[in-house]
């Protein structure tokens, strides 16, 4: 009759690990056992410090697989056993990316961001990024604003990006700056729930895979909040700096907070604040007022320690520039409402921001 592996091992769990007291099957000490018609072979891997006690284990191992019916040559080898993991014999996995990384050809990344949704955060990001184009900086907009994406509106740009060969996206163009929404890549009107995972596999594929070329800056238009696309964007890659906007108001104010407060926590340093909305001016009379009060920013960057970029008035032309896809720094360059975004343009170059 020929031997069998388990008589093999039933045999082996007769004898006494002396290190572990249990059998040596057990403990785990028999590997690699081979039982053929030529002989049975097996090592018994061991501390090497415990060699002497462990060779009568080993005689009494071959002596009992020896005594076995039908057993032929037994080959039982000592070795060392190893404190390291055994290797990883899976097709090479891939080293796991280290850290934030640049986006090739991007000279900085900067995030424009806000705590509550609707204080114009995507109006100062459009008129920020023609501003510095206007400058001669080469600039690339994201919008990354999944609940409400509107710079292809803002920009007058429309239809889908081109991708020629399916791998990389073809960005749009307009005002000398190089745009690309995630909005884009849904159909119009069409709800999309966004998820964790699908989120960073779209902002990836908008960083990674859209041909931006050789950018000063790729301004990132980010949703109100502080969720999964602003973690993502910034345990991914390395964000040069945030702007955050907000309007007067205290609910405004206490949610910029919690923005300011991530990025810290991000090591996303802050460049400066933003208050939009600041004060109204009427389009008739020029009458000025503070709709939604007024300096509660201004105050927030002083406790902060952190610039107050500028104060955005409340104007009807800013809104209409922007619905009419042309930002009013494009549209009426000239006016006092455009100077404040050049102005803020003017000192990220200054501060090495953009
Ligand atoms: N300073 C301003 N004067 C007049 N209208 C403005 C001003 N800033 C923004 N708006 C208008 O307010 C509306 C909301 O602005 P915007 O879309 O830029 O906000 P947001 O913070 O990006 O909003 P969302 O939460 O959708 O991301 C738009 O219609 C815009 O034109």
């Amino acid at each position: 009759m020929a031997l069998t592996r388990d008589a093999v091992l039933a045999a082996l769990k007769e004898i006494t690990d002396p290190v572990s007291g249990g059998d040596i099957v057990g403990s785990g000490i028999v590997r690699a056992l081979t039982v053929e018609d030529t002989g049975t072979r097996f090592v018994l891997e061991i501390d090497p410090a415990k060699a002497e006690a462990y060779k009568p284990v080993r005689d009494a191992a071959e002596a009992a697989v020896k005594a076995l019916p039908g057993a032929t040559a037994v080959s039982v080898v000592m070795t060392a056993h190893s404190q390291k993991a055994p290797p990883d014999l899976k097709a090479a996995a891939k080293p796991k990316p280290q850290g934030p990384q640049r986006v090739p050809g991007v000279a900085r990344i900067l995030a424009v961001a806000s705590g509550k949704g609707g204080v114009g955060k995507s109006t100062v990001s459009a008129n920020l990024a023609c501003a510095l184009a206007a400058e001669g900086r080469r600039v690339g907009l994201l919008d990354a604003d999944v609940y409400g994406p509107s710079q292809p509106r803002m920009l007058g740009v429309s239809g889908r990006p081109a991708s020629p060969d399916g791998k990389t996206i073809l960005p749009l163009r307009n005002y000398g700056v190089t745009m690309m929404s995630i909005g884009l890549m849904t159909n119009e009107g069409q709800a999309v729930v966004w998820r964790g995972p699908m989120l960073m596999g779209a902002l990836q594929q908008m960083m990674n895979q859209v041909q931006w070329g050789a950018l000063d800056v790729l301004i990132v238009d980010l949703p109100p909040g502080t969720g999964d696309v602003q973690m993502t964007l910034s345990q991914k890659f390395v964000v040069d700096g945030a702007v955050v906007v907000s309007t007067p108001q205290d609910v405004a104010l206490i949610d910029a907070r919690k923005g300011i407060d991530m990025f810290k926590q991000l090591n996303v340093p802050i460049i400066g604040l933003i208050e939009n909305m600041s004060t109204h001016i009427c389009s008739n009379c020029g009458h000025e007022e503070h709709i939604f009060g007024h300096g509660g920013v201004a105050k927030e960057a002083a406790a902060l320690g952190a610039p107050l970029l500028a104060e955005i008035p409340l104007h009807l032309d800013i809104r209409t520039a922007s619905d009419g896809g042309a930002p009013i720094v494009v549209s009426k360059p000239e006016s006092a409402e455009a100077r404040v975004f050049r102005e803020v343009a003017a000192k990220l170059v200054e501060a090495g921001a953009a």
